[in-house]
């Protein structure tokens, strides 16, 4: 197996309430402490309710926010935090948003244009030859390309969002909620493209989304995480059937359909634990139904619990 991606205790914290002078009120620790590998040409799925640290994991695994901890290698070299080309070489981040995280000023074609400059130095000639290429991979007609983000529909829009990506020519492409905001019809569409175009060019997929049903379908691994952690990881298919986690195992439980936010059904209570004030032990034990005593008082680590499956409880569900 060939690793495209490894991170190694890779944490966020942020500093909150920080007054002018002085130190800051209070500490988030948004992604705590992890480590994962994803192979060459896989897909991992990420899944986790809203606020359990998705979007801040992508931002660093991108570059856009340094690391507190830890380190992020890809194909097998560490990247330095403060080299944003060598990060847009090797890795791109498709955003949820495509029309609003676009320049509304520029025409797709200048929007496109800026990686292959400023990554690539590439010619003018090589750049119009290379965004052709990519437009047509995304199945785009080229007279789009003199057009400007807002005349465009939401899965037209995330094309040029996974364009863009493509375009600086990165391996790993970080796609950050990229069909939640589309109709399921636009969805399906969207999906089979990402689908053809990682087997056309050998790309590895990170697939952020609280949508299990989605996730379930694209991916090959999933990681749940749960308040800043992953709680558990493991082949898509045997996670979502045979989860190890009560947690999994409640978002399993809420019969997934495409489209439907996690919300399980039968955890006690929804709400996630005040960030500001986290518990000591199990962040999931004020909601877990197996929850004792040690579960209040110490973290459980991810634990190998099966062929390639790892869960962190002190309680874990039988296989
Ligand atoms: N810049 C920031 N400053 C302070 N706290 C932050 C910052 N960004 C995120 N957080 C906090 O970190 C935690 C994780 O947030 P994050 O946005 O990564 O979660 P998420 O799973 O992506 O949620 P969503 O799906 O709603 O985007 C939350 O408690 C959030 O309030």
């Amino acid at each position: 197996m060939t690793l495209a991606l490894r991170l190694e205790n890779l944490s966020k914290t942020f500093a909150v309430g920080k007054p002018l002078i002085g130190p800051p009120k209070a500490h988030v620790r948004a992604v705590r402490p992890l480590s994962l590998e994803v192979a060459q040409g896989e897909t991992l799925g990420i899944v986790g309710e809203s606020g359990c640290g998705k979007s801040t994991l992508a931002r660093m695994l991108v570059g856009l926010i340094p690391p507190s901890t830890g380190t992020i290698e890809i194909e097998g070299k560490a990247l330095d935090n403060a080299d944003a080309t060598a990060f847009g070489k090797l890795i791109q981040y498709v955003f949820q948003d495509p029309i609003s995280s676009l320049n509304p000023r520029k025409s797709i074609r200048k929007i496109l244009e800026v990686p292959l400059k400023r990554l690539h130095g590439m010619s003018a000639s090589e750049r119009e030859t290379r965004i052709r290429e990519i437009f047509d991979s995304v199945n785009l007609r080229e007279e789009f390309l003199d057009r400007y983000p807002h005349e465009f529909s939401g899965g037209q829009a995330q094309r040029i969002g996974i364009a863009r990506g493509l375009a600086a020519n990165a391996r790993i492409l970080v796609l950050d909620e990229p069909v939640s905001a589309l109709d399921v019809s636009v969805q399906a569409q969207v999906l089979n493209l990402l689908a053809a175009l990682k087997a056309e060019y050998g790309l590895t997929y990170l697939f952020i989304s609280h949508d299990l049903a989605v996730v379930e379908a694209v991916s090959d691994r999933v990681a749940v995480m749960y308040f800043g952690a992953v709680v558990e990881v493991g082949r898509a298919d045997k996670v979502f059937s045979a989860p190890r986690h009560p947690y999994t195992n409640l978002l399993a439980g809420s019969a997934p359909v495409v489209g439907r936010p996690l919300t399980p059904p039968e955890a006690k209570g929804t709400e996630l634990p005040d960030p500001l004030n986290p518990p000591p032990g199990c962040a999931f034990a004020a909601r877990c139904p197996r929850a004792s005593d040690i579960c209040r008082t110490e973290d459980p680590a991810l634990t190998k619990m099966g062929e390639d499956q790892f869960a962190a409880c002190h309680h874990p569900l039988d296989p």
